[in-house]
């Protein structure tokens, strides 16, 4: 679907009039939630997920029929610094191996039955080095948020946002650095596990390339300034879930990022997104903190593609199946104490 932005103006005017969950759904919900055949809470954060779908999709009821994972890739010119311990070629090759059925994430959406779609943006034309100057023009910045918002499906009823892109962890420390404050090593990992002089080289392009950018920079000039394509691709999709009241999983350290620009940019701009995983990056568990985001999963993943986001879809899918499908104590004839 077209993006209903064409400039940075339209796009920060969206963020300004986000769509809010359902209240009464929300309270049809909630009163569902009590007559149900188990102790008051002990299907713990289930129940609070259950609910949190059933506001977003407007019905009290929900099941979930067609989860989507969108993939987005980007090159980084970043990469040359060597702050990685793969070559640049290999985004493209993995978009390849995406496309023929064979990466993890592949697997995992057909597990939990989700559609899965591909975009490579612009791989043969890398982002400029960070720590030199702006990643992206204004222009690429806005194209590559609207491939991303134009990738989800209106009709899907969840969104997986995920990414390949060889660097870009660095880009990704490098925006919650700017918008979060605090030293460059406390976000910067090992990513596809650079070695220890890799990793200091990495944390230094980090610290310069945030530094570049002054005190409390701009939140979507962060993203235009130390992103990727892919990670702007991802604050595009799931702004555009949010238009469509399609809740989000989010994926790991880079995806987070994505959302970290969106959460500065508009309080209440992820309300429809919860946290599939917490991941093996570090500091990855910091940036959830920084989105108020407690993880549905912790299974030290560090792979990106969307995978840590679309396990969760199983867990999303238990809490529904047990809101939607449990009988009452009044239906079964169990006393309710
Ligand atoms: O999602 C994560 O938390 C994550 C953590 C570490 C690495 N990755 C993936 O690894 C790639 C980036 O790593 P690097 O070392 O090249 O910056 C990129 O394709 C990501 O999908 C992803
Ligand atoms: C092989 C490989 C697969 C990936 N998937 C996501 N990021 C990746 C990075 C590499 C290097």
């Amino acid at each position: 679907m077209t993006p209903p932005f064409s400039d940075l103006a339209g796009l920060r005017a969206l963020l300004t009039e986000l769509p809010v969950p359902d209240a009464a759904a929300l309270s049809a919900a909630q009163v569902r939630n009590a007559q149900l055949t188990k102790p008051a809470g002990a299907l713990g954060r289930l129940e609070e997920l259950a609910m949190w779908y059933a506001s977003w999709r407007g019905t009290p009821r929900p099941r979930l029929e067609r989860p989507q994972v969108a993939i987005f890739a980007g090159n980084h010119g970043v990469v040359a610094r060597g702050v990685s311990a793969f070559p640049a070629e290999v985004t493209a090759q993995m978009v390849g191996n995406f496309e023929a059925g064979g990466a993890a994430v592949n697997q995992l959406a057909e597990t939990f039955g989700a559609t899965m779609t591909v975009h490579p943006i612009a791989l043969d034309r890398p982002t400029a080095d960070f720590v030199e100057g702006p990643a992206m023009t204004e222009a690429e910045l806005l194209e590559a948020m609207a491939i991303g918002w134009s990738a989800v499906d209106p009709v899907s009823d969840l969104l997986v946002a995920g990414e390949m892109g060889i660097g870009n962890t660095c880009s990704a420390s490098a925006i919650a650095l700017a918008l979060e404050g605090g030293r460059a090593q406390d976000w910067t990992g090992r990513g596809t596990g650079v070695d220890a002089p890799g990793l200091a080289r990495k944390s230094e392009a980090v610290a310069q390339g945030a530094a570049r950018l002054g005190p409390d920079p701009d939140p979507i000039e962060v993203l235009r300034q130390l992103g990727g394509r892919e990670i702007a691709a991802m604050a595009g999709a799931i702004l555009a879930a949010r238009h469509h009241r399609i809740p989000v999983l989010l994926d790991g350290f880079i995806c987070c990022s994505a959302a970290l620009v969106l959460h500065r940019a508009a309080p209440g701009a992820l309300d429809h997104a919860v946290a599939g995983h917490q991941g093996a990056e570090a500091g990855h568990a910091r940036l959830l903190q920084a989105l108020g985001k407690a993880p549905l999963l912790a299974l030290d993943l560090r792979l990106g593609e969307g995978s840590g986001g679309v396990l969760a879809i199983g867990v999303l899918r238990g809490a529904l199946a047990c809101h939607s499908g449990m009988a009452s104590f009044a239906e079964a004839g169990v006393s309710d104490g």
